[in-house]
């Protein structure tokens, strides 16, 4: 076992948590997972990982957690993540990801928790009006998931000055894939992200794909976006502890590739990964849905070392397509 502190996974039974989890213990620190399993599920945590189950908006809960497993740095992954919910629902959003979020850094401050990695989103660009986007890019989020979410970062950056809290706010932009050795991937029951729904099409879980808009100004009219695969993320997260372990500063980093895929340009990779065509519809554009979202990634590269592993669609999506092929083998 190493010398490391424990590492608190908040949402650590959800997508992104797991493969965290994993490449946290793949890098030989403890981790231990809290979740309230509102959309993640017990079997997504690996039996040897302590699992607390409960709620990151519970006070004495937390600081039990921090206490009795002697957490150093958390990871905060636990949070509501569809965009369109939030704009029906936004006082559930903001409780869930903005109240929730300031017990926890409370209690991180008051049980003298040294690092804090956040789960933030370039949905806290809103609609950027230069590609690729940088950090320093105007935050002008477009709906309450958003907005939520850059509250959290600014409650940490000022928690940072005041206490000492050391922080790392990672923007992540369109995650996508499944573990390549197949023991995570995401679950979620009502899927919303474009990979995903289109994994599902493809092993008959779905009739056919709906595709946003084909008239926006791109190279075949369809959105671009900067699809990153679950596991380098997860390493970016443990370059973000190395980083603040080693004394680097805070600070938000994109999490992207620096380059994007049109919405087409995803359906052909699903294609050629199945073998078989899908039934795509074309239907107007979605609400809200800016026409091109790319990361600017050289802060993250040279400030935390991060190296993809992963950063080629074709990988993306068969990954993802082999663990929807699980699923579907799982649950008939
Ligand atoms: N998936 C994406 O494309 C994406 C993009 C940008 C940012 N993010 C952020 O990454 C994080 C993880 O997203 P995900 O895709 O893994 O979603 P997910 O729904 O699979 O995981 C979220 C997990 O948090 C848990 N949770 C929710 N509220 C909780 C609470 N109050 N207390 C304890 N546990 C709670 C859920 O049960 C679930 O296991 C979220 O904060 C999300 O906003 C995701
Ligand atoms: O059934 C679908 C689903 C999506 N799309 C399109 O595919 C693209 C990607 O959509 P989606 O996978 O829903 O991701 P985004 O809307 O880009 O948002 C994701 O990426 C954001 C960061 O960029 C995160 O903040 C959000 O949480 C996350 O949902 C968009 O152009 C959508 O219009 C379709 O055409 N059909």
């Amino acid at each position: 076992m190493s010398g490391h502190a424990t590492v608190l996974v908040t949402g650590g039974a959800g997508y992104i948590g797991a493969h965290a989890v994993l490449a946290l213990t793949e890098a030989g620190y403890r981790a231990v997972v809290l979740d309230d399993l509102s959309t993640g599920e017990r079997a997504a945590v690996p039996d040897d990982v302590p699992f607390v189950h409960g709620s990151v908006g519970d006070p004495d809960l937390l600081a039990d957690t921090l206490e009795r497993h002697g957490v150093g740095t958390v990871m905060h992954f636990a949070g509501s993540i569809v965009v369109p919910e939030s704009v029906e629902q936004p006082l559930a959003y903001y409780r869930n990801n903005t109240l929730n979020s300031h017990a926890l850094i409370e209690a991180c401050v008051r049980a003298g928790v040294e690092r804090f990695i956040f789960s933030s989103t370039a949905a806290v660009y809103g609609v950027p009006d230069r590609m690729p986007v940088r950090e320093d890019s105007p935050t002008e989020p477009i709906n309450p998931y958003g907005r939520s979410k850059l509250m959290t970062e600014w409650m940490l950056r000022d928690a940072a000055a005041a206490h000492g809290l050391r922080f790392a706010a990672l923007r992540y932009f369109n995650v996508a894939g499944a573990d390549p050795k197949g023991r995570a991937g995401q679950r979620s029951k009502v899927a919303t992200h474009l990979i995903k729904i289109a994994c599902e099409a493809a092993v008959g879980r779905r009739g056919e794909v709906m595709l946003f808009g084909d008239d926006y100004p791109t190279r075949d009219g369809t959105c671009v976006r900067d699809y990153v695969h679950v596991s380098d993320l997860a390493d970016a997260h443990v370059a973000a502890v190395r980083h603040l372990e080693a004394g680097g500063e805070n600070g938000v980093f994109n999490c992207g590739y620096g380059h994007g895929y049109t919405v087409r340009e995803v359906l052909d990779a699903v294609e050629r990964a199945a073998g078989k065509p899908l039934s795509v519809r074309v239907v107007g554009r979605r609400a809200g849905d800016p026409p091109e979202l790319v990361a600017a990634k050289d802060r993250i590269v040279a400030a935390l070392g991060w190296q993809p592993r992963h950063d080629d669609l074709d990988t993306i999506v068969r990954t993802a397509l082999a663990w929807e092929r699980r699923l579907a083998a799982a649950t008939g």
